[in-house]
This record gives structure tokens, C-alpha cells and sequence, in this order.
């Protein structure tokens, strides 16, 4: 009989490419205590497997087939654009196994996947939004359901994401490209943010390891704020702003500047880039 790891799962998992989104989330499972010798990962980078195998202790394999033979979940974590020849080579194995499939790719639909992987059988297809802080247990996860996804998988893909961090199921497949352009992509926002304080802050005279520790405290003493505490965002950010004082002057010219509507039109093209790339590799 299989032992459940410590995490509680017997389930072995093929990832599918093991490049950034991949890396997080296995680093997320393996400091969660999955154990490592149920995780595969199919990768054809001979550096990126190199890496992987002694970082985790995960199994490491060139080709997707030998990673997925036997594998009762699969994670496809390969870019987009490569999405459809993947699958399209994996399609008998998928029809044989039936395995419960999960994919992390940006705009492609539940419906090119079960396409993709071929033949009669209806595959239980997940489709899941995570983001790079998963690597710490930090990330959050959007996911969504295809109509054959049973309970038992649902609570298995919970599962799986939950070592990345927090999960939030969607309904509708739709709204995936706007959870992809908020927190699939957010980091980088905030990794932007980051580099634009670090750099006024060093223009306005600081030295360069000063403001790199006083950004990276002030993003993270937000964030924490942000989590913990009932109140929302326009409430802390009120707290902060002294009438006529110093904040209000730097909102005042974010403000002019069309921060709001720079950030809408930013999420706005990142939810229309998701659906292009469902178009474009169709
Ligand atoms: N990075 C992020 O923050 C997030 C990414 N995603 C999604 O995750 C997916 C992967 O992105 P990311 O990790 O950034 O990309 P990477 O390019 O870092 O990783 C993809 C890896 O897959 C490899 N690969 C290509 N073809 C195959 C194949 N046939 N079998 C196995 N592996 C293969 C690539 O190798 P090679 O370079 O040689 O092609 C590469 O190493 C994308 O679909 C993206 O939309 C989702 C959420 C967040
Ligand atoms: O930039 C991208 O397309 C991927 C999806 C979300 C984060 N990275």
C-alpha cells in the first residue's frame, strides 16, 4: 500500500517544464513536506534539471512522456505558446492514464487543453493562476474547474496549490485572464515599484543599501498591514497622510500623473494579452 507523505497526499506528479513557475511551486511543495521522491519533473534545460534534482530532491527527466508515465496528476507548467505541440504529444498517454491535469498557463482555456489531449475521454482539467512567491509559501493561487473535475479532484488540486500559498476558486473560466493579470503577473508590479523607490531614494541622496533596506521594509510592513488588519487600503493609506504634510504631496503627484488609471489600463492589457494568447496558439 502507497504511504502518504507528510503533506497527506499519494499522488505522484509530473510537472511538465521546470522553468520559474515550476521551480515556486515545487520549492512550495517540498518545504511543505511533499515528499520529493512523488514529484517528477519533465524538463528538456540539462542545467534547469541539474538544479532541480539537487535543490529538492525531485525526479528530473528530458522527455514529457517518461515524466508523466504512472503520474496520477499532471502539472503543465510550459510557456503558452508551446502548450499545444506539448499536449499534443502527450495526448495517448492522457487517454490511457486519465490523469487529473493541472495548467498554470497564462490564457490558454480548459477547452484547448481537453482538445489538445485528444481522443474520447473527457479529462478532468484544471486550470490553475499561481504567482512566483509560491516558492516561499506566500503566493496565492486562482483556480478553475473544467465540468469533469470531480470533488475528490477539486480537494486534490486545493491541496496541491495550498503548498504554494492561498487558493480562490473561480467560476467563471473567463475571469481567469483578469486573476492572471492581477496576481499571476502582480508580483512584477510590486518588484517595479520596488526598483522606482529604490531609485528616487537614492537620487534624493540615500545610499544604496540604506534604501534597498528601508523599501523592502516598507513594502513588506504594508503588505502585512494590508493582510492582518480589517481595514481597507483607502483607510490605511489615510492613516499615513498627514493633512498638508509629506504624503500627501507624493499622492498628490501620483494623483496628476493618472496613477489609477495607469494601473487600470496596465491590468486592462495584461487580461487582453491572456486572451491573445489563448487566440494565437490555438
Ligand atoms: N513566471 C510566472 O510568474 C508565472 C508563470 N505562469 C505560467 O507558467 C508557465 C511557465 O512559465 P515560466 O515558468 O515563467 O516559463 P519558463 O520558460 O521559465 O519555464 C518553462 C520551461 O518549460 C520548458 N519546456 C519547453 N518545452 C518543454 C517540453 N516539451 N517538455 C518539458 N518542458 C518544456 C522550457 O524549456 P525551454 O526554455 O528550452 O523552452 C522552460 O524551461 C507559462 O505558461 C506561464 O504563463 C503562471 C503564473 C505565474
Ligand atoms: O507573464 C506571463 O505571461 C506569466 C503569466 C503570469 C505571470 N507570468
Amino acid at each position: 500500500m502507497t504511504e502518504p507523505t507528510p503533506s497527506g497526499s499519494t499522488d505522484t506528479i509530473a510537472f511538465i517544464g521546470g522553468g520559474n513557475m515550476a521551480r515556486s511551486l515545487i520549492g512550495g511543495l517540498v518545504a511543505r513536506g511533499h515528499d520529493p521522491g512523488r514529484i517528477r519533473v519533465a524538463e528538456p534545460v540539462e542545467s534547469l534539471r541539474a538544479a532541480l534534482a539537487t535543490d529538492f530532491g525531485v525526479q528530473t527527466f528530458e522527455h514529457a512522456r517518461d515524466a508523466c508515465d504512472g503520474a496520477t496528476q499532471w502539472l503543465l507548467a510550459v510557456k503558452p505558446q508551446v502548450m499545444r505541440q506539448v499536449c499534443m504529444d502527450l495526448a495517448p498517454v492522457a487517454q490511457a492514464q486519465s490523469p487529473l491535469v493541472l495548467s498554470v498557463a497564462a490564457g490558454i482555456t480548459a477547452g484547448q487543453l481537453q482538445r489538445w489531449l485528444g481522443g474520447s475521454r473527457e479529462l478532468a482539467i484544471v486550470r490553475a493562476m499561481p504567482n512566483t512567491p509560491a516558492l516561499l509559501g506566500a503566493g496565492v493561487t486562482g483556480l478553475f474547474a473544467s465540468a469533469a473535475v470531480d470533488a475528490t479532484q477539486r480537494k486534490a488540486s486545493t491541496q496541491l496549490l495550498a503548498a504554494a500559498g492561498t487558493t480562490v476558486w473561480i467560476d467563471d473560466e473567463a475571469q481567469m485572464d483578469a486573476v492572471t493579470a492581477v496576481s499571476g503577473s502582480g508580483p512584477a508590479y510590486v518588484f517595479l515599484l520596488a526598483e522606482a523607490m529604490q531609485q528616487a531614494g537614492e537620487s534624493q541622496g540615500l545610499p544604496p543599501q540604506a534604501a534597498r533596506a528601508l523599501v523592502q521594509q516598507t513594502l513588506l510592513g504594508a503588505a502585512t498591514m494590508l493582510a492582518r488588519l480589517e481595514d481597507p487600503a483607502p483607510v490605511l493609506r489615510a492613516r499615513v497622510t498627514s493633512p498638508g504634510g509629506t504624503t500627501q504631496a507624493a499622492i498628490e503627484t501620483f494623483e496628476a500623473g493618472g496613477f489609477q488609471e495607469l494601473v487600470g489600463r496596465a491590468i486592462a492589457a495584461a487580461t487582453h494579452r491572456g486572451r491573445e494568447l489563448s487566440a494565437t496558439n490555438d
